[in-house]
């Protein structure tokens, strides 16, 4: 690809400096170098050579991607911009590069092979030199949705003094109860001083709720109050929640909608035009399952897996003691297995670990009774982690399936705990005529629950303080989050088109197999 084009042949394209978002751009090795190198030209014409090769490369073999988050110029092309007021900052004086070149990026593959594509990388986060708002002119507001997780007033804590003591920003309001909450009339003013100790506890300061998003109201409700930076903080239900109100606010023309209107029986096109606001939407991702894609670890996970810790060793500590003691003890996860994983590699007194992604059966060879009865006979007791996601098939098939919804539209689960502990006190006391000493323990409440540890508490505050720069910064319609260590800027899309699970081929998993010598079901049924 020949990239020795003069930049005045690219200004037509100048004006699509921020368009075409979320956008893909692909540059070949030879461009990257490019993308780095010419000093001469202006970061205008970069960007817009970026765009132009992005027109006319994405078909060919590439190997450089940047998956680019919009910006509020993408729609608002003439809106100014101010110099960083961290400039000022004292803190910040002394920084050695206070800000984030535009050119930074975060590889989304670390582990690469010489020949191998560069792969997926994503803006990484930080402030930048320009602002897009006057801080006196910020008006924002926080919400947080769907279930609890360690960390969640630590995000909000920090957002609050983010834009307070970092920018100066003194409008900040918290809509209460999740995302209904911007229906309702009362809203609280947040200052540093209002969330000084909340991180001290757990749950949300601002309360939450499932279900009850309507794009439109929301956005009229945004508007209405005057609003121009909107910080979500929550899970992969949020998240696409975010990205629809971004979609109104933005004036993409990828994004206006043809909607078929049905009237006295004509059909009519009409075509919806998004608003085109000066908003600035930012997700924080927040889940206690970990399954959010793309960011390496979800805040609050670290805490609740220190926090299954004291569960599993009362279950082993209690099962220690006595004949045959089967202990179970059963842990969040929906769709993935990353807490019982995790708490089960950490803890070391776990013999089975059951998560939803891996398949198992009780009965037969290679089958979780006879492994029982193996761990019983050589050590008198055992323990099993349980995912409250696995085996819902079987306790589906016995009677109890049912298609429940919460009001997010997420499947009820059924109790897996308890079936199995019945499953194996019936299968030892009647078949194998030996009494088991069952203790079931359920804390799947108790680790969210809780406020977040150090290490998270930190880790909250980076991405608190990232997604108050990258709004400040105009980006929008983002999800901030760590890949592969360096917290980057990703399109929300981009985190909600899949849920992240364990994988069965990857080492961790292996590392857990290893180490507590259970069965590897699938291999297991396959020889028997
Ligand atoms: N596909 C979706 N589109 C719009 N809003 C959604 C969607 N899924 C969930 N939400 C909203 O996001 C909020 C939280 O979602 P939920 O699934 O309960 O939790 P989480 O965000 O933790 O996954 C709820 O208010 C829900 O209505
Ligand atoms: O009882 P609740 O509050 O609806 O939440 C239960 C569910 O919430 C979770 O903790 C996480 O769900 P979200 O991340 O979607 O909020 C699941 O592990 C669990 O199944
Ligand atoms: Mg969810």
């Amino acid at each position: 690809m020949d990239l020795s084009v003069s930049s005045s042949s690219l200004v037509p394209f100048s004006l699509s400096l921020h368009s075409n978002a979320p956008k893909l751009l692909r540059l070949s090795r030879t461009s990257t170098t490019f993308f780095r190198k010419p000093p001469s030209i202006s970061r205008q014409n970069k960007l817009a050579i970026i765009t132009a090769i992005q027109v006319s490369t994405q078909s060919e073999n590439d190997d450089f991607v940047l998956e680019d988050v919009p910006h509020l110029t993408n729609f608002l092309p003439d809106l100014p911009s101010y110099p960083n007021p961290l400039n000022k900052r004292q803190a910040y004086s002394i920084v050695k590069k206070n800000f984030v070149s535009p050119e930074d990026v975060v590889a989304q593959n670390v582990v690469i092979q010489k020949e191998s594509p560069r792969g997926v990388h994503f803006r990484r986060a930080g402030p930048r030199e320009k602002v897009y708002f006057e801080p006196e002119k910020v008006r924002a507001c926080i919400v947080t949705c769907g279930g609890l997780c360690p960390g969640i007033n630590t995000v909000i804590r920090e957002i609050v003094c983010g834009l307070n003591n970092m920018y100066g920003v003194q409008d900040i309001l918290g809509i209460e109860g999740g995302y209904k909450g911007f229906y309702s009339k009362n809203t609280l003013m947040l200052t540093p001083k209002v969330v000084n100790d909340i991180h001290k506890r757990g749950g949300t300061f601002l309360r939450t709720s499932r279900g009850g998003h309507d794009t439109h109201k929301i956005v009229d409700n945004i508007q209405d109050r005057g609003i121009n930076q909107v910080y979500i903080i929550g899970g992969d239900g949020t998240q696409r929640g975010a990205s629809l109100i971004y979609e109104e606010m933005s004036m993409e023309r990828s994004h206006s909608l043809i909607h078929l209107v049905l009237f006295y029986n004509h059909l009519f096109m009409k075509e919806v035009k998004k608003r085109g606001l000066k908003v600035a939407v930012a997700g924080i991702p927040k889940t206690i399952d970990n399954d959010i894609a793309v960011i390496d670890k979800s805040f609050g996970f670290d805490t609740a897996v220190e926090e299954a810790q004291r569960a599993i060793n009362a279950a082993h500590v209690e099962v220690e003691s006595v004949e045959n003691g089967v202990g179970i003890v059963k842990l969040m996860g929906r769709y993935s297995g990353f807490i019982a994983m995790y708490a089960t590699q950490a803890s070391r007194d776990v013999d089975c670990c059951l998560i939803p992604e891996s398949p198992f059966y009780l009965e037969g060879r290679g089958g979780l009774f006879e492994f029982i009865e193996q761990r019983l006979k050589e050590n008198g007791h055992l323990v099993i982690v349980v995912a409250e996601g696995a085996g819902q098939e079987y306790v589906a098939a016995e009677g109890h399936a049912s298609d429940k919804k919460d009001a997010s539209g997420n499947k009820l689960l059924l109790d897996v705990g308890p079936w199995l502990s019945d499953k194996i006190k019936d299968h030892f006391t009647v078949f194998r005529k030996m009494a088991v000493n069952m203790k079931y323990i359920d804390p799947t409440y108790m680790i969210r629950a809780i406020p977040s540890n150090a290490s998270d508490n930190i880790y909250c505050t980076l991405l608190a303080q990232g997604a108050v720069h990258g709004a400040m910064a105009g980006y929008t319609g983002f999800t901030i989050g760590p890949v592969n260590s360096k917290h980057a800027y990703i399109p929300i899309a981009r985190v909600t088109e899949r849920q992240k699970t364990v994988k069965l081929s990857d080492r961790m998993w292996a590392r857990l197999l290893a180490s507590t010598n259970q069965p590897d079901f699938v291999a297991s049924e396959q020889e028997s």
